[in-house]
């Protein structure tokens, strides 16, 4: 028999059964659910990646919808259980959602929502704390003062990388990537090259006019450019950051080839999912070329890293915090909470999942509408601009 599973239970007489597999920041989205006549069960097992089993646990035989997470293996398992148990909506907490199966979730009828718009500049505000502590070597500074092995300035001491004037390199300007250029570029005055499957023009207008304001005032301009290939990025750009989505297109996009045609005193950054970047090619490529700096959110086996990468002094390394500041993670559980509520009330999609201001000011009702559903077309969920 299976072991029972901790939960926490709100509105215990609501008509609506909503699991969120995890406790998520502030109590807004708990109270938004309630109001509206649902019971809440948050699993409180202690174990932070929870299984397939676990889950079909809490769904149980009666289940409306679900909040889950990242780590979880949300296939058709998961899809039918929730469909015989008369659900009809789940929810990542995330905007990524690789570890979804849509298709699965389509067949089974079953919407799913995820979290864009909320966390953009603050995964790209640690993209860019990362790309300099990268490049200064802040990690190492600081490991080496605890160790008590300062005892004066030196002109070689932790000499790193200057950022101005340099090149930044984008893969995947789409939201994130795209905030995260215009911080380095307006930041740190760095020119733009970036590769992505679609053109980004409001970027490229932004760098232009950033450019002629520099001008105007006497600096040197910044400059961008769309390159044709991925590999013009990676041979050009001095920091480079990934920002795309993990799809088999992009899965292993860095490995031994491309990270032997990147300069040798590169810096590269990875927020967007482990397995874009091949860990044990970063790894080799990190001892043989000590002056090649990394700073990863993510790992190819989450939590676990590679072999060899926790001795490397050349890579900062931190655990999936991109997205960690107290208003993004609040305002990802009120999304998550209301996709699956939005769903379950029959409400339409709202029209524009980039623009989700509406949804999370604390002091007014949220628009009756699901905020982010990406397979609403396959299921003919109707849209609506209220
Ligand atoms: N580390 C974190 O905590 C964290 C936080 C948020 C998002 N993410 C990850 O970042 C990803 C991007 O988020 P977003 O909101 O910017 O998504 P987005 O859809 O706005 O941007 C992704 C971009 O990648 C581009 N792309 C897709 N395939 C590509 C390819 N083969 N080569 C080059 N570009 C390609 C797309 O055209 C798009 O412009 C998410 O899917 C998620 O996996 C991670
Ligand atoms: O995809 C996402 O949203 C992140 O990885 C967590 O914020």
């Amino acid at each position: 028999m299976a072991k029972p599973i901790s939960i926490e239970v709100w509105n215990p007489s609501g008509r609506y059964r909503v699991i969120s597999t995890k406790p998520m920041p502030g109590t807004r989205w708990i109270k938004l659910l309630t109001d509206q006549d649902c019971r809440v069960e948050i699993c409180t097992e202690k174990k932070t990646i929870l299984s397939v089993e676990d889950i079909l646990a809490l769904i149980g035989t009666k289940c409306d919808g679900v909040i889950g997470q990242l780590t979880e293996d949300w296939g058709d398992v998961l899809f039918s259980a929730l469909k015989r148990a008369g659900g009809t909506a789940f929810s990542n907490m995330a905007v990524g959602y690789n570890n979804v199966d849509v298709d699965a979730a389509t067949k089974n009828g079953i919407a799913v929502g995820n979290t864009p718009g909320v966390l953009t500049e603050t995964t790209a505000e640690l993209a860019a704390s990362l790309s300099l502590a990268a490049a200064r070597r802040i990690v190492e500074a600081d490991q080496f003062m605890r160790a008590g092995l300062y005892d004066g300035w030196l002109p070689h001491l932790f000499v790193g990388n200057l950022l101005k004037g340099q090149t930044v390199g984008v893969i995947g300007a789409g939201r994130i990537g795209s905030a995260y250029a215009r911080m380095m570029i307006e930041g740190f005055k760095m020119n733009l090259i970036y590769y992505d499957l679609y053109q980004s023009t409001r970027l490229e207008k932004f760098v232009t006019a950033y450019g002629q304001f520099l001008k105007a005032n006497g600096e040197q301009p910044v400059t961008w450019k769309r390159a044709a290939t991925m590999e013009d990025v990676l041979r050009e750009a001095d920091v480079i950051s990934l920002h795309p989505i993990l799809d088999k297109t992009t899965y292993h996009l860095i490995n031994k080839e491309r990270l032997a045609i990147m300069k040798k005193e590169a810096v590269l950054v990875n927020c967007s999912r482990g397995p874009v970047v091949h860990e044990v090619d970063l790894v080799e490529h990190l001892r043989a070329n000590p002056m090649f700096r990394v700073g990863l959110d993510v790992f190819e086996d989450e939590p676990y890293m590679k072999p060899g990468l926790a001795e490397m002094k050349n890579a900062v390394v931190v655990p999936h915090i991109a997205s960690a500041s107290k208003w993004t993670r609040e305002g990802m559980a009120t999304l998550a909470a209301l996709n699956v509520l939005g769903k379950i009330k029959g409400y339409p999609i709202w029209h524009n999942p980039n623009q989700v201001e509406p949804f999370l000011d604390e002091n007014s009702v949220p628009p009756p509408a699901a905020p982010s559903i990406v397979n609403a077309k396959q299921l003919g969920l109707p849209t609506a601009k209220l």
